[in-house]
């Protein structure tokens, strides 16, 4: 479980993260997106207690990351943007390494080694040193080592950047057993399909802080407004939207079709199906039209960006009245 609560971390004067609350759940993935820069590694830094946060308070796996660090590290494996690979070495003596770092006995680590080197399809590569893998064999290599003592934690930093198709497939499917398996998991990542498939929530940091949190569902319904609905038509029909005015709060129209909101189909649409039939009027299809978490996405960012703008706007600094006033 992980829980933090106004979360901040100043570099200097500047603030790079300013009051993150949020809470994992065993079982749950999170998702952190945001644009470059946003706050997101360094919040996950703090939760790791590798970085000491300025204020606010963080629990993992029921350990303070201040006042238990050690024991927070232990309950954590963490996956960076840039983990440090110890080149010279094989990937076997590599994840021995960091097993004992973690307290495991060389036969325990070896066993879990060899299984997950066999998962992540890296056992072929076992007798080559770690400066003659590629990118994405790296990456998955310090996937392994951030899985090797089998943490109830994981922050996963753009776990699939570098993989192909497949290896990216297999590391998909190895995050949604951690979620099986009840571990609570943090993942940062700029691929949205990524966190459409494996999060249970998002949150969207900006700007050091978390703008918006929930499902994908409650995110596109407060951001978005109700649920949209089509309706399709075998033929065009001039007075579709005339008839069903006093049904429907119509979105949009053509000759053939017709856009709606409602948040109660189950009662709506067989009303809707009955009125249509009754005309006489052959019916394709009615779907909801389906919203992606990239339109969630930039209508937050668009929506946190345009509130920047309209601040700084409002409140013009000394050059710009300087600049006005010549
Ligand atoms: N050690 C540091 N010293 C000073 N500034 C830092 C330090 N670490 C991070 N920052 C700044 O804090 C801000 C947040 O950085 P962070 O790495 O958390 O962003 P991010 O959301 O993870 O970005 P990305 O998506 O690019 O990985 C950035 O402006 C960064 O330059």
């Amino acid at each position: 479980m992980i829980i933090a609560e106004e979360l901040r971390k100043q570099f200097g004067d500047f603030h790079a993260v300013k009051g993150v609350s949020l809470e994992v759940k065993p079982g749950e993935v999170l998702a952190l997106l945001g644009p470059n820069g946003a706050g997101k590694t360094t919040s996950i830094r703090m939760l790791a207690a590798i970085l000491k946060p300025t204020s606010g308070r963080a629990i993992v796996g029921g350990f303070n990351v201040e006042t238990h660090a050690r024991e927070v590290r232990h309950a954590v494996g963490l996956l960076t943007e840039f983990p440090g690979l110890y080149h010279r070495m094989k990937s076997l003596d590599y994840l021995l390494f960091f097993g004992r770092l973690q307290g495991m006995n060389d036969r325990d680590c070896g066993n879990r080694a060899v299984q997950l080197l066999q998962q992540f399809g890296l056992w072929e590569a076992r007798e080559k040193r770690i400066d003659g893998y590629s990118k994405g064999m790296k990456q998955k290599l310090a996937l392994i080592r951030a899985m090797i003592h089998d943490p109830n934690i994981l922050y996963l930093d753009e776990p699939t950047t570098a993989m192909d198709p497949h290896s990216a497939r297999t590391v998909r499917d190895a995050i949604a057993g951690l979620r099986s398996a009840q571990r609570s998991i943090i993942l940062c990542t700029h691929n949205l399909n990524e966190a459409e498939e494996l999060a249970d929530r998002i949150a969207v940091v900006h700007d050091g802080g978390i703008a918006v949190q929930g499902t994908i569902a409650e995110l596109s319904q407060q951001l978005m407004g109700d649920p949209i609905w089509e309706l399709r038509l075998a033929q065009p029909q001039p007075e579709l939207a005339k008839r069903l005015a006093n049904l429907l709060t119509i979105e949009d129209v053509g000759a053939d079709w017709l856009r709606y909101r409602t948040t109660e189909p189950h009662q709506l649409n067989p009303v809707l199906i009955q009125r249509i039939s009754g005309w006489g009027w052959p019916l394709v299809s009615i779907n909801e039209v389906q919203r992606s978490l990239e339109d969630v996405y930039l209508t937050i960012v668009g929506q946190t960006h345009r509130e920047r703008v309209s601040a700084t706007l409002e409140q013009p600094n000394a050059a710009a009245v300087a600049e006005v006033a010549l």
